[in-house]
């Protein structure tokens, strides 16, 4: 996954001062960090939570075929941390970065265990293959096995 890990990199990079930077966008750039693109927030943002968050789907509230991934979890009795792009003022960012780390900027957009699995048809064909729930496990077998402190 070495997409992940250059991610990665870029986070805490960004987290270790250059949030302002990022904001002040092309004057920032010039000054310094190569991780001052308007992309760096949100993509750190993003990776900060598909870590945090065993299954994350992003979603618009409007949409049915994120309604339709959402109810694939419920019915699975799988909780998740849907993120409505709709909602946010910078959802359309959101949906940039997503498409540089996955190659679309449609929605729904889902990660399990940190990786992103697909959209809506690819999750329901993982499903069907028997392939989702385990992976939803791996997940929390990761996270209960984290030392006490470091669990979210
Ligand atoms: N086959 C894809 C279809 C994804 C798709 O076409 N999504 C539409 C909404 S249903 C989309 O994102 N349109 C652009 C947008 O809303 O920004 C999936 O199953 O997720
Ligand atoms: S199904 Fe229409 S916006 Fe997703």
């Amino acid at each position: 996954m070495i997409w992940r890990r250059s991610v990665l990199a870029g986070t805490r990079l960004a987290r270790s001062g250059s949030g302002s930077a990022a904001r002040l966008g092309g004057a920032a750039c010039r000054m310094g960090t190569s991780t001052s693109s308007p992309e760096a927030a949100p993509l750190s943002q993003i990776q900060e939570t598909i870590s945090d968050n065993c299954v994350v789907i992003y979603s618009k509230t409007s949409c049915s075929y994120c309604h339709m991934a959402k109810k694939l979890f419920q019915d699975m009795n799988v909780s998740y941390k849907a993120v409505e792009l709709d909602l946010l003022e910078s959802g359309s960012q959101f949906q940039d970065a997503l498409d540089k780390m996955t190659g679309e900027r449609t929605v729904p957009r889902i990660f399990v265990n940190g990786t992103f699995i697909g959209g809506a048809t690819d999750t329901h064909r993982l499903h069907q293959e028997g392939k989702l729930l385990p992976l939803v496990h791996q997940c929390y077998l990761k996270k209960s096995s984290r030392p006490v402190g470091d669990s979210v």
